[in-house]
């Protein structure tokens, strides 16, 4: 019996384990999963200080000539206090000394004689950073299940931090199924195909930030697919495609069934990519999908790249869709949930004129796709869609809405 998308996503969220945690340098952490939460050992800016180069000054003294006592440079540890009727220089960055309760930019200031002439309005607390207006010492400053970027990366330099907690890579292996199947090194002969499937599954989990195992294509015997499990165990996640479907050599999941997987789903109401399926052995996650390379690729966005983020330990694990009117009028078939590739210019998403199922050119052409709801007949030019992009991340912390009506 399939099931539909939104329960066979909820089936994958809920049996997908979380990886456990290593320790990196914060150079090499970039585009991976932040552990744990992170507290801040001390204030940012860690001390008052300046913002411009000018003078620190007392609010008071506005629109009088002061003589200036010192000069303060960024690294500057100031132990003079700062006392009425007199200022001191600053350059930008460098502490603000005791009593000071204004910065007066250099361009505002007069210089005569031996004094300066202060503006007549001076606002309180003009041109101070103050320490801890950035990050606050002791509160968490980058939380757990956050994707590390190269501005997180300041953060935690910001912080004095060589090495930071983040999720371990998840181990994705994948392995074809089918007689016909060569890998793409070697010599074919004219009845025979391309094994394109396994190269694409692991280039995508590739980018989405896994490490990759390749496992040559299996023959569509028990034995032949057993063999290739045996070599994909221990990895955390097994990616199948072939022989899934109801054909005499579709023995896929009966080799999977027989090496204990406990099967989740078969089926999902989904077009293409119907007899998906997914199921567990041990803690190894089992995704089977269908030989067709588009339907394979349309499943394994849906419900693989699913899978990658909440296994990498993504607070924001979930699919979210790009609101976005439709270029030209689709027709579609009735009656089924159904996926169409398509691009998104910046303005509105076109579908891809043809795409079925067997395909393989559609796929480089896509940058998104949208999930269309059994009642639709026909999508309207202009009228709204939601589009999951493929090319890049849009993720939520909550469950959204997929579907375009
Ligand atoms: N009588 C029925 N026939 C089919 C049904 C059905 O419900 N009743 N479902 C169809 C659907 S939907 C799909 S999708 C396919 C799925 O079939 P399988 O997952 O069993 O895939 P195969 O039969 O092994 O291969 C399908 C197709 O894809 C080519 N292929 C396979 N592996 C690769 C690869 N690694 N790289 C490139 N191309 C690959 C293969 O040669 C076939 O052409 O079943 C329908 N049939
Ligand atoms: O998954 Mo199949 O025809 O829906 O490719």
């Amino acid at each position: 019996m399939a099931i539909s998308i939104s329960e066979a996503l909820d089936i994958v969220y809920q049996n997908t384990p979380v990886v456990d945690d290593e320790w990196i340098p914060i150079e090499e952490a970039v585009g991976r999963v932040i552990g744990e939460d992170l507290i801040a050992q001390f204030d940012l800016p860690r001390f008052d200080n300046s913002a411009m180069d000018g003078y620190a000054v007392k609010q008071s003294d506005a629109g009088t000539s002061v003589p200036c006592t010192e000069h303060i440079y960024a690294g500057d540890d100031p132990r003079n206090e700062l006392h009425e009727g007199s200022a001191m220089k600053i350059m930008t960055g460098a502490p603000i000394p005791k009593g000071c309760n204004a910065i007066v930019p250099i361009e505002e200031v007069q210089v005569y004689e031996d004094k300066i002439i202060l503006p007549v309005s001076i606002k309180k607390d003009a041109f101070i950073r103050w320490a801890g207006e950035d990050i606050k010492s002791g509160t968490v400053f980058l939380e757990k299940g956050e994707k590390v970027t190269a501005y997180t990366v300041a953060m935690l330099a910001s912080q004095g931090m060589s090495h930071i907690k983040v999720k371990r890579k998840v181990r994705v292996a994948v392995f074809g199924t089918g007689d016909e199947l060569k890998p793409h090194f070697e010599k074919i002969e004219p009845h025979q195909l391309y094994n394109s499937n396994t190269p694409m599954f692991l280039a995508r989990a590739k980018e989405l930030g896994c490490e990759t195992q390749y496992i040559r294509s299996s023959k569509d015997t028990i034995a032949a697919l057993q063999e290739s499990i045996g070599q994909a165990l221990h990895a955390d996640i097994i990616i199948t495609s072939g022989g899934i479907s109801v054909g005499d050599k579709d023995f896929t999941k009966e080799a999977f069934t027989q090496l204990g997987m406990e099967l989740h789903f078969e089926g999902v109401e989904i077009k293409p990519g119907k007899p998906t399926a997914f199921g567990k052995i041990g803690n190894t996650v089992i995704i089977n999908l269908p030989g067709n390379p588009l339907a394979s690729m349309v499943n394994y966005e849906v419900f693989v790249r699913a899978a990658i983020r909440k296994m990498g330990g993504l607070k924001a694990f979930y699919h979210n869709t790009l609101t976005t009117p439709i270029r030209e009028t689709l027709k579609l078939k009735k009656g089924k949930f159904t996926v169409k590739l398509g691009r998104f210019d910046g303005k509105s998403f076109e579908a891809i004129p043809l795409q079925m199922p067997g395909m393989v050119s559609p796929m480089q052409a896509a940058d998104g796709m949208i999930i269309t709801e059994p009642e639709a007949e026909q999508l309207e030019k202009g009228s709204l869609v939601h589009m999951l992009p493929i090319a890049w991340e849009l993720v939520s912390e909550k469950k959204e809405d997929l579907f375009t009506r």
